[in-house]
């Protein structure tokens, strides 16, 4: 991957590997090597077009429906229908052969028709394998390409989802929709759809041939035979119904406790909760294990019983049958067609609503998939959203109110006027509401009441992208992705130059990290850069807003402890990140407050104090405390 300087899938387009700047670079004095590429790209395989379209208000792909999924590949569904037509006619050909066989071959001691209505079966039966063949071909790219859309489109939406989305919903909740509910439904088109199909065509092909050969004993073998299925049918029916709901929960519970115990595993492993972990993960997966014995107990009792109806009348039809072909009323070979037959009409209604389950899998997928998707983000872009010229980083909050939950508001009645260029920190006390202050600028949320205003514009009356592209954000647990540190620095910009990059990593002195790492800015990064410390993390975050040049940066500063030589090295970085910037810093130290022009103390729902360091220390009032506290700590700590 770091070959070609890609990651985070931008390094291929039109499904094909491109040569990215180091590749162009060479000139290219080896024809049969170009050729040679040339042919091995051609191998790559394809996954169609890279420019997915990305709609950041709403999702806009219409309602998810099987049959829009089913009908959205009309040249899939009448090729997979026609194979299906052709395998379940052929399927019934075979007990028609075997009367003919019988009665005009043996019975009728012509070897001639033996022969040829075993050259038909064996015909028939080559057919039905090709159809067959046709079908499962036809019905699995038919899935695969309708989940493959499917996957997208949700993986979109959840990236259109508002920061709200992911506080409420669990990440493996999330992750169950996007992996089992997808394959639920993915089972469902690729062999249920078939299935019932060709269940269906075989049950109304095989009553027909049964009333064809002998009205009455068709009669006797369907009021043999239907009653007690029907019974057995909607018994099984409901125990699925039930079943299945509390295979979905349990297994989304499964997940959600899973990827928490993967994301804190840290955590877990330092509170030695490893035990406890491993006994509350026992009790989900108990739960889920419950579940799918339930739906194994009731598949086992309807399966067999079913059979059990099927073999019955079979022997009946064999008394009643036999006796009728001792009278003359019927042919031993129609009698074996006929006892074929019933076996065949059997094995569709057994199919069908054990179907009926997949079916209510497919449902259940469908309805959780709808539900998602028809969750909009609440931070929307207006229809008439203007795109943001460039800015000068003109900051006003008019009287902000902001409220997580209602009626329990974190900020009230905020008025802030930022000018171009300022750097002014918030501070106060802890869930004051300094990190939610800078999460407004950012319209990671909307007011509850008043605007922010930026060079005069509305955030609400601009496209988000032309915002957040003018806005650098440096949040208080940088975030570093599993690719390449050119990839993490240059995420922003992914086309940025390697002199830009490098310059970046200059700007935040991280030119020895580079240099000494073993394939310098290829050398991969693992997820969330745990492969770098803690100080190196926030560098890397600063690099990254450096690099994309915003006008405005937003940095909620770390909490954790860094030693002193790293804090000089954060400190250097955010000089030269904030020249010439405006700048709102969430400032946990009062070290990094003090350098800022002007800094503001959020407390009791707004700002209770605001000036220069030198101002408020003079004012004596909160700041000024904090500050002494501040230093008498520090000086203990020395
Ligand atoms: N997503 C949320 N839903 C509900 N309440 C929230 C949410 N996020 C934050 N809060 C609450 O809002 C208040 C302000 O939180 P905020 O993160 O802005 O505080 P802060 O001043 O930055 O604190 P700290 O200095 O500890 O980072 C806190 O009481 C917090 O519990």
């Amino acid at each position: 991957m770091s070959l070609y300087g890609g990651g985070f899938g931008g390094f291929r387009a039109g499904g094909h590997s491109v040569v990215g700047a180091a590749g162009k670079g060479h000139a290219q004095p080896f024809a049969e090597l170009a050729d040679g590429i040339a042919r091995l790209e051609a191998l790559e395989p394809d996954h169609g077009d890279p420019e997915a379209p990305f709609e950041p208000v709403a999702d806009t792909g219409g309602r998810v429906s099987l049959r829009r999924l089913l009908a959205g590949r009309p040249g899939l569904l009448a090729a997979a229908t026609a194979a299906i037509l052709v395998e379940t006619l052929l399927l019934q050909a075979g007990p028609y052969l075997v009367q003919v066989g019988i009665d005009h071959g043996i019975a009728g001691r012509d070897l001639s028709v033996l022969v040829w209505t075993t050259a038909g079966f064996v015909a028939a039966v080559l057919l039905t394998g090709l159809a067959t063949a046709v079908r499962m071909r036809k019905s699995g790219m038919l899935a695969a390409s309708a989940t493959r859309d499917l996957r997208i489109r949700i993986f979109a939406h959840l990236q259109r989802q508002s920061l709200d989305y992911y506080t409420r919903e669990k990440a493996g909740v999330t992750m169950t929709r996007m992996t089992s509910d997808v394959e639920a439904l993915q089972n469902l088109l690729q062999d249920g759809f078939a299935q019932f199909l060709i269940q269906g065509l075989t049950m109304v092909v095989v009553t027909g041939v049964l009333f064809h050969y002998d009205a009455d004993l068709a009669i006797i073998t369907l009021v043999l035979v239907v009653p007690p299925l029907a019974l057995a049918s909607l018994w099984f029916r409901y125990a699925a119904d039930r079943g299945y709901s509390r295979q979905r929960d349990t297994i989304a519970a499964m997940f959600a406790d899973l990827s928490e115990s993967l994301n804190g595993v840290r955590v877990v492993t330092a509170h030695n909760r490893q035990e406890r972990n491993v006994v509350a993960h026992r009790s989900v997966v108990g739960a889920y294990r419950d579940a799918n014995d339930w739906t194994g107990r009731i598949n086992a009792i309807y399966g067999p019983g079913t059979s059990v109806i099927g073999l019955i009348a079979m022997a009946v039809v064999l008394l009643i049958g036999g006796r009728m072909v001792l009278r003359g009323e019927l042919t031993i070979g129609e009698l074996t067609a006929f006892v074929l037959y019933v076996n065949a009409f059997f094995q569709p209604v057994q199919q069908l609503v054990q179907l009926y389950t997949q079916y209510q899998q497919g449902k259940a997928a469908i309805a959780k998939i709808r539900g998602l998707l028809s969750t909009g983000p609440t931070v929307r872009e207006s229809p008439a959203a203007v795109v943001l010229p460039p800015v000068s980083g003109l900051i006003e909050f008019d009287d902000v109110t902001f409220e997580y939950l209602p009626s329990r508001p974190v900020l009230s009645g905020l008025s802030l006027r930022i000018e171009p260029g300022e750097t002014v920190a918030c501070v106060g006390p802890t869930g004051a509401g300094k990190s939610t202050l800078a999460k407004l600028v950012t319209r990671f949320y909307d007011p509850s009441s008043g605007g922010i205003r930026i060079d005069g514009y509305d955030l609400r009356e601009v496209t988000l992208a032309s915002l957040r592209r003018q806005i650098g954000v440096v949040p208080q647990e940088p975030f570093l992705f599993a690719g390449s540190l050119r990839d993490n620095i240059a995420f922003a910009r992914p086309e940025a130059t390697d002199e830009e990059v490098w310059a970046a990593v200059d700007a935040v002195g991280l030119r020895e990290l580079v240099e000494r790492s073993p394939e310098g800015l290829s050398t991969p990064l693992h997820e969330r850069g745990q492969s770098v410390s803690s100080g190196e993390r926030q560098l890397l975050a600063l690099a990254r807003a450096f690099l994309a040049e915003p006008r405005v940066v937003v940095l909620d500063e770390a909490t954790s402890n860094l030693d002193l030589r790293s804090e000089l090295r954060v400190e250097a970085a955010l000089d030269v990140l904030l020249a010439g910037r405006t700048a709102i810093l969430v400032a946990h130290r009062l070290s990094t407050a003090m350098r800022a022009d002007r800094i503001i103390v959020v407390d009791d729902l707004g700002i209770v104090e605001s000036g220069s360091h030198a101002e408020l220390i003079r004012s004596g009032g909160r700041y000024a405390a904090m500050f002494e506290q501040w230093t008498a700590s520090s000086g203990r700590q020395c």
